[in-house]
């Protein structure tokens, strides 16, 4: 693919100086997620690491990613308990939400964190951040405005912004991203959203929560990536909350008139014309490759991002590894982090982990919480066909989520042949649950090793204990299992 080459600094030097050359070890080009990991691993192997970053230090999880949205759905959550506290014998009225409040309760959550991610702490650790946009001079050369450096390895870690979709009229329109969602000036009276992924599904109930109107428009079915009855648990709830939901709809016009913002939404059944106060776009994500000269630095790069192996390396340039959103195999910070460590174990140990030697959770943050490890029945049934099992346990008889009032939901865990090849999960705190699974599944522990432990009483987790134990109920409780102990206790 030809690069897009715009928004390389046309001005060569600071001061119109030709930039510094020097020679590092190694060169990172982002400091979110996945450049900081890596220059931080680097750095505390006694490396000599050069950071290029051209806006904020930390990326978009830390300050227009997980971190802003989860602060925000922590602020909804107090709205919704609010709402049902009488449900438990504790009256209270319908919550008013202070806009500028939540929106320093998010400012607050960042500057908190902002910390661990800051030049000062990269710095301490002996990395040199420069804060300035980087590109490729040559194959193993990067260069900035002040600064050009060489070095036998390169990383590319700049992420991925939204994608917008070409619907006709939305150029036009004022839409919101996740640039700009956590920073509106007024909560939005009636919010439009684009897109039914996790970015969509945690920004509606976030917003609804909060007082706002919710549309939700989806071109497919909501929470694609998850199972799809624990979407619909999901969907279900934001529905009870009053998220409009129009899935399976396409947005193909959009225009703002009289101080509204339009939508129309074709599905099956005709076209429908949705109006709100702000439109938010979350229709995916698209890796950032622009700007960086890819050509000079011969690397290849598609749709998805830069052409990596599946050991995160360059397939055009040996010197060149990608790590993060812009790798093209998934947006997950947890992913960006587990790329930064196969990179510093592949680059400096030559030991032999890729991007997807460990089963990739992923969980979206809704309540209830939708918690993917591994495969879906779905895409094993498709891999494996007859050969996989289910075995679940429903949140329902769970004390701990009846004591709670919390219990739709179910842990599903997924086999084939007996072994474990994935899990979902739907239900209040399903992401801090799943991990359990997780953890067998990457270190290759048998279906028992879920079974074989004490799990406290009463917690949500012990779903996971009581879904595994149902696969072998029949083998320990069954006719076999009760002829045998019958014979035993004459013999004995
Ligand atoms: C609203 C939202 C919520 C999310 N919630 C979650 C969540 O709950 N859990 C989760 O795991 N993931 C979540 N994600 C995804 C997560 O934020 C990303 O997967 C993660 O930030 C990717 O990290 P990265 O290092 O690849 O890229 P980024 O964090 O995007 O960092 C890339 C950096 O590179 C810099 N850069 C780009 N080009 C250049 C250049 N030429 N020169 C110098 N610097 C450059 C950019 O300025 C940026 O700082 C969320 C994302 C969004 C948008
Ligand atoms: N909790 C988390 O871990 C978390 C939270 C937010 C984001 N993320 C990451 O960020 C990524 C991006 O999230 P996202 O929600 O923007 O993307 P997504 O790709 O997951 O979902 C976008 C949705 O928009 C729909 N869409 C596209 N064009 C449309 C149109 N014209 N009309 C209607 N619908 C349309 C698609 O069908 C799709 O379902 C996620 O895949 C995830 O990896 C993670």
């Amino acid at each position: 693919m030809k690069e897009d080459i715009a928004g390389i600094p046309a001005v060569p030097g600071s001061a119109g100086q030709p930039p510094e050359k020097r020679k590092a070890d190694l060169v990172v080009i982002g400091a979110g997620s996945g450049g900081l990991s890596a220059a931080a691993g680097a750095a505390m192997l006694g490396l000599d690491v050069v950071l290029f970053e051209k806006g904020e230090m930390g990326g978009d999880c830390l300050n227009s990613g997980c971190v802003p949205s989860k602060a925000l759905l922590s602020a909804a959550k107090y709205a919704a308990a609010a709402r049902e506290s009488s449900a438990y014998g504790v009256m209270s009225g319908e919550p008013v939400t202070d806009w500028e409040a939540v929106k320093a309760h998010i400012r607050k959550t960042i500057d908190t964190i902002a910390p661990v991610d800051s030049r000062e702490r990269f710095e301490g650790l002996g990395v040199t951040v420069i804060r300035e946009h980087a590109h490729f001079t040559n194959p193993n050369t990067v260069a900035s405005a002040s600064v050009a450096v060489s070095a036998k390895r390169i990383v590319i870690a700049t992420g991925s912004r939204a994608a917008i979709p070409p619907v006709p009229g939305l150029a036009d329109v004022n839409y919101l991203t996740n640039e700009t969602i956590f920073t509106v000036p007024s909560l939005p009276s009636h919010l439009i959203i684009l897109g039914g992924g996790p970015i969509g599904m945690e920004m509606a109930q976030a917003f609804r929560r909060l007082g706002s109107e919710v549309t939700v428009i989806e071109m497919d079915r909501v929470l694609a990536r998850a199972d799809q009855a624990h979407a619909e648990i999901a969907s279900e709830a934001l529905r009870k909350e009053g998220v409009s939901i129009l899935d399976r709809h396409r947005a193909v016009k959009v225009w703002k008139d009289a101080g509204k913002v339009s939508v129309d939404a074709e599905g099956e059944d005709g076209t429908k014309t949705i109006s709100g106060t702000h439109l938010l776009v979350a229709t995916g994500r698209k890796p950032v490759t622009d700007g960086l000269a890819l050509e000079a630095g011969d690397v290849d790069f598609d749709q998805h991002g830069i052409r990596v192996s599946d050991k995160l390396r360059s397939i055009s340039n040996k010197h060149v590894w990608a790590v993060g959103d812009v790798a093209g195999k998934g947006q997950f910070t947890h992913l960006a982090g587990w790329h930064a460590s196969v990179l510093v174990r592949r680059a400096f140990f030559k030991q032999g982990s890729t991007s997807s030697s460990l089963p990739l959770p992923a969980v979206t943050y809704t309540a209830p919480e939708v918690a993917q490890v591994g495969l879906t029945e779905h895409e094993a049934r498709e891999r494996f066909g007859d050969k996989v099992q289910v075995t679940r346990f429903a949140f329902d008889e769970n004390d701990r989520a009846i004591a709670e009032g919390k219990t739709e939901g179910e842990c599903k865990l997924i086999l084939k042949k007996g072994k474990l090849v994935g899990a979902s999960i739907v239900g209040e705190g399903a992401g801090d649950i799943i991990q359990l699974v997780g953890y067998a599944m990457s270190n290759k522990m048998k279906l028992t090793s879920l079974t074989n432990f004490i799990s406290p009483y009463p917690t949500r987790t012990e779903v996971v204990k009581r879904a595994a134990s149902a696969h072998f109920s029949d083998a320990v409780f069954g006719k076999p299992a009760r002829l045998l102990v019958s014979l035993l206790q004459r013999i004995l």
